[in-house]
């Protein structure tokens, strides 16, 4: 755990205003969002708003109801046989837990990326026209350049390009995780949810993806669970810290770190407790 807040001083994010965000800058609303495992309260009362075209940090101590949110957006929970939600999240307006939502369509306007890289054991074009494929496209012209920009968006062409066709197995480890970033957008998605995607990768390859991710929010609102505080600080606009279950605080990034609001996110960021 990092025990220091981090340094600010180089930050540059565009500052928007939470509590007055237009309809049109909302890409999710989430509004009094309880979950349980089985009798066991994870997430109590989340209300928020996550901006479009932004990254948000979720950040917390361990156990907090980070990932829990996080998978919330995609409905990752409704695998998970003890799990009732209650509150709502909204996509354009609908809540996302309605009967008549399609969840495969869900979880393609909403992509995921976890802490393991999970390519599939395919050539690495195969890994990235996936979900393309799932929707019966077959034009080699389209899958050709999906597959082009999709590996360009996420900084891996020039790495792969000569060697499409080998197995996605046998690159690095950072190199897979872009190519599970490549696979997720490769279907754009409007909602990119990372789920601490560089806990298992080297500094370097970290670094890398980070960057990346500051490219993607151009094109997609990201999400991001990090246990990282110098991670959020350096790749999002916004941070909300959790703590047991609760919202304790949801700022724009610079101000999250540098002025909180509430004693247990000062406390937190300065490594009060971990
Ligand atoms: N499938 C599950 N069944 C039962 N309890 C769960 C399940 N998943 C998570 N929990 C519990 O819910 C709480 C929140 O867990 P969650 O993984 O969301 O926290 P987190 O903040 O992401 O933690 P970490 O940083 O350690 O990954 C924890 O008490 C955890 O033990």
């Amino acid at each position: 755990m990092i025990s220091v807040a981090p340094d600010m001083s180089n930050k540059t994010s565009s500052v928007i205003d939470l509590n007055n965000l237009r309809d049109e800058q909302i890409a999710l609303r989430i509004k009094e969002l309880d979950l349980y495992y089985a009798e066991k309260q994870a997430l109590e009362n989340i209300t928020m708003n996550i901006p479009k075209g932004q990254v948000t940090a979720f950040i917390g101590p361990s156990g907090c109801g980070k990932s829990t949110l996080l998978r919330c957006i995609n409905r990752m929970n409704d695998l998970v046989d003890t799990c009732r939600i209650e509150g709502e999240i909204l996509l354009h307006n609908q809540n996302i837990y309605d009967k008549s939502v399609d969840v495969a369509s869900l979880r393609r306007a909403v992509g995921m990326v976890f802490q393991r890289p999970n390519p599939f054991p395919k050539t690495i074009y195969e890994n990235v026209v996936y979900g393309l494929r799932l929707q019966g496209i077959k034009d080699r012209r389209i899958l050709d350049e999906v597959v082009e920009r999709s590996l360009r968006n996420a900084a891996l062409w020039n790495e792969v390009k000569d060697r499409l066709h080998d197995s996605a197995l046998g690159l690095s480890g950072g190199q897979q995780q872009r190519l599970v970033i490549a696979r997720a957008i490769a279907i754009e998605p409007e909602v990119l949810l990372l789920d601490e995607p560089t806990s298992a990768l080297d500094p370097i390859s970290t670094l890398t993806i980070e960057e990346l991710i500051t490219e993607l929010k151009d094109k997609y609102t990201v999400v991001i669970v990090t246990h990282n505080m110098q991670q959020a600080a350096r790749v999002s606009d916004q941070t909300a810290f959790m703590y047991m279950g609760q919202l304790i605080e949801h700022a724009d990034t610079n101000t999250l770190f540098t002025t909180p609001k509430m004693k247990k996110t000062e406390d937190y960021i300065t490594g009060r407790y971990g």
